[in-house]
């Protein structure tokens, strides 16, 4: 292989660079060309083919910066359609002209189904990323557990539905029985992806910094995080430790929530909660799901589970709760929300992640030269050896019907009574977070946001930099 190309899908996340630093400085060593697709898979459907060399003469270029969050090469969702065979052969063509041999794709679950009908055309593999830490199996047998049943059809003792999927052959659900078997932390396939340690780190320090205001104001704040409806970022929030905790893996208890609450705010007079936004009711319907809103991919947009449950608490505790020992004017004077939004997806990676998006870049290019046609990079742990990386077929993450699942966070490892880590919940998030931020992180938030600097330059974007190198098919 001389020439390889490499795109990031999906949505961005503060360790892309450091996955693309990593593979193109394997490809140098190894004297393979790497071409960056600008925006994703939509560069592929576009016929001039945007794309970037990102290693001329086998030296990286400079704007490739693998501290820097989001991705210099730019992010989308376009959707790959499989059975639109005529872009997919459009496709095939392109990447003919332009002499790529094999293409790595740096992307989650969806970019993994994505990137299924071009690895029919040439070999592909994936460099696992996503700040919801969604794409892995909690056991090799996982994905034989998925069923297909009609979208109307009731399904009694299959309780977890996936409402991720984009079916493309028409209305079927897929769903599946919550998993009792015993579970062990070295059975994980891709423990976890790149990303999901610095989302962390935003979203705990988030909740640490709305602790002090909800203590001075007497107030319950519900903090939301992301992870679609894996409850990852929210269970990694419990650092920042918040008082209570929802994960979208478990149906909500109101009742039993309310009861938490107050006592915790009788106790201390406040309340600290954090949800994820894919938290469902008791019913298990989506909390804050927008009516039929969907984005380019096909993903439900979740957008108001932390509004929704403060409308919930606030009906439930009701104004006289909070005015009868003047704690507050109202409930809803009382009870507010936040998000962490889009700041967990951005800005510097901290050591964990660069260190490991970087390994699995370099082994992403590894594997394609060893001659992976349709191959995953993980990144796997056991308590002999830590983490380490291993290289697994696409299949393996396949159902029978070939589609991929976002993995859901175990629902061992969360404590449903208590609203808060399970023992093996906090065994799997040690490993990740112990000495996860480096003496380097710190040292760059001492000397760089009040640089004296900042204030007379303004920022700098790649982009600027990246267009004066894009070059076209054809041109
Ligand atoms: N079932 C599917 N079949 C084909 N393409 C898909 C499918 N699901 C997603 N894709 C495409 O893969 C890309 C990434 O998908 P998506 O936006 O779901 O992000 P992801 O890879 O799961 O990462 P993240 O969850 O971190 O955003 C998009 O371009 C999307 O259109
Ligand atoms: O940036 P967008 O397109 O609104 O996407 C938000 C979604 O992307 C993610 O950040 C990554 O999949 C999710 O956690 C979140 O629901």
């Amino acid at each position: 292989m001389k020439r390889i190309g490499i795109l990031t899908a999906g949505g961005d996340t503060p360790a892309l660079n450091a996955t693309i630093h990593g593979a193109v400085t394997r490809a140098n060593q190894r004297r393979v060309e790497v071409v960056g697709f600008i925006k994703g898979f939509s560069s592929l459907f576009n016929p001039r083919v945007p794309h970037v060399v990102l290693n001329p003469l086998y030296t990286t270029i400079p704007e490739l910066d693998p501290t820097c969050g989001g991705t210099l090469i730019g992010a989308s969702r376009d959707y790959v359609d499989a059975d639109d065979h005529e872009s997919i052969a459009l496709i095939a063509d392109r990447l003919k002209q332009l002499r790529i041999d094999g293409l790595i794709c740096i992307g989650g679950d969806g970019t993994l189904n994505g990137m299924q009908a071009l690895s029919e055309s040439l070999p592909t593999v994936l460099a696992p990323k996503t700040i919801d830490n969604d794409l892995g199996l909690n056991y090799p047998s996982e994905p034989n557990e998925w069923q297909r049943v009609p979208m109307e059809q009731s399904h009694p003792g299959l309780v977890e539905k996936d409402s991720e999927v984009v079916d493309p052959e028409g209305p079927f659900q897929y769903v599946r029985k919550t998993s009792q078997r015993s579970f062990d932390l070295e059975q994980m396939v891709n423990y976890v992806t790149p990303g999901y340690a610095t989302s962390v780190y935003v979203s705990a320090s988030g909740v640490q910094r709305i602790r002090t205001t909800a203590e001075s104001h007497r107030r319950i704040a519900i903090v939301e995080v992301m992870g679609r409806h894996s409850g990852y970022i929210a269970l990694g929030s419990a650092f920042g430790q918040p008082d209570l905790m929802l994960v979208p893996e478990h149906r909500m208890n109101l009742d039993g929530l309310v009861d938490r609450i107050q006592e915790i705010y009788d106790l201390q007079k406040h309340c600290v909660i954090v949800c994820g936004e894919g938290i469902i009711d008791e019913h298990g319907k989506d909390l804050g799901a927008e009516e039929q809103s969907t984005d380019p991919a096909g993903n439900v947009v979740l957008s108001g589970a932390s509004e929704k449950l403060r409308n919930l608490l606030i009906a439930k505790l009701g104004d006289k709760y909070f005015t009868s020992r003047r704690r507050n004017e109202s409930a809803k004077a009382a009870i507010f929300t936040r998000k962490i939004g889009h700041t967990q997806r951005g800005g510097r990676p901290i050591l964990f992640d660069r260190f490991y998006a970087s390994q699995l870049g370099g082994h992403a290019v590894d594997m394609l030269l060893e001659g992976f046609i349709n191959g995953v990079a993980i990144l796997n742990w056991n308590r002999e050896k830590g983490f380490h990386l291993g290289s697994v077929q696409a299949n393996d993450f396949r159902d029978r019907w070939g589609l991929i699942h976002a993995r859901k966070m175990h629902e061992s490892f969360y404590d449903a009574k208590n609203f808060r880590p399970s023992q093996i919940g906090i065994d799997y998030l040690l490993p990740i977070f112990t000495n996860c931020v480096g003496a380097d992180d710190v040292e760059a938030i001492r000397t760089g946001l009040f640089n004296s600097g900042n204030l007379v330059r303004s920022y700098h974007s790649v982009n600027v930099d990246i267009n004066k190198r894009i070059r076209f098919l054809g041109a």
